[in-house]
């Protein structure tokens, strides 16, 4: 586990967008491809900002999507395919493959057939954050830490909900989806190199127990501290209660 505490969410989104594509290169240049996971929501506007102003041949590389929710439509402002296309796959050249969420038709039937696509494409490089309360993509508290299916239909907990709408993605609390597809917590660990970013003062508690507190599905975000090479990127006010730092 490696901590990079920066002055600003700017210089956060440096770090963490020039780290993940020093990674993205390197596999290129040893495998010929890379298969990467991209996160949405406001923690990954700087990193995403620096991710698509990198040199990197995107034909060799394979994106796949870490949540969405269930029956949103993609014109919604809060829809994380829309997020994607718009900070992201609209900025960089074409992409081998890109394998997003749609949570709009059968929920079920998109975890079994995005589950068996990943499981044929071990991931290089996951960019994830954390939740307010601590959630890794869409696994809220008490997260299922032992489930190995790839993608499964999770509920979204009240404080999650209220994040969303806090961060302005909704009208209403009562617009937030119950519901969502989000990658499982096993899969996002079998990415061989984990970049999370997470800036902003509202997310200082959850830093701290992620880091600070034994592992434990409350807190879902501590079982990075079992990942080999997971990288935390802070701005100095989402560090503001580490210990450790
Ligand atoms: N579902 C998204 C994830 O893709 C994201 O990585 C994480 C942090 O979110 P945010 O950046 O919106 O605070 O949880 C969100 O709710």
């Amino acid at each position: 586990m490696e901590t990079s505490v920066t002055n600003s969410p700017e210089e956060l989104g440096i770090a963490a967008g020039k780290a993940a594509a020093d990674l993205i290169r390197e596999t290129i240049a040893s495998n010929g491809k890379a298969n990467i996971i991209l996160a949405t929501g406001a923690s990954q506007f700087e990193t995403l900002n620096q991710l698509i102003k990198e040199d990197i041949d995107w034909s060799k590389v394979t994106m796949f999507h870490l949540d969405e929710y269930i029956d949103l439509p993609e014109s919604s402002p809060a829809s994380f395919r829309k997020y994607l296309k718009e900070r992201f796959l609209e900025k960089v050249s074409p992409l081998k493959a890109v394998y997003l969420v749609n949570g709009e038709n059968n929920p079920e039937a998109e975890c079994k057939r995005l589950g068996e696509i990943i499981q044929q494409n071990p991931i290089d490089v996951a960019l994830v954050g954390i939740g307010e309360n601590g959630h890794l993509a869409f696994n809220d508290p008490p997260a299922d830490f032992d489930t190995h299916v790839p993608y499964l239909v999770v509920n979204l907990d009240e404080q999650c909900r209220k994040q969303q709408f806090g961060e302005g993605w909704f009208k209403s609390i009562d617009d937030v989806p119950t519901q969502a597809i989000s990658m499982s917590v096993q899969q996002i660990l079998k990415s061989k190199h984990i970049i999370c970013s997470v800036p902003d003062r509202r997310k200082a508690q959850a830093v701290k127990d992620s880091l600070e507190q034994p592992v434990s599905n409350k807190y879902p975000s501590s079982i990075l501290q079992l990942h080999p090479d997971c990288r935390f990127y802070f701005d100095k006010a989402s560090a503001e209660l580490l210990s450790t730092v």
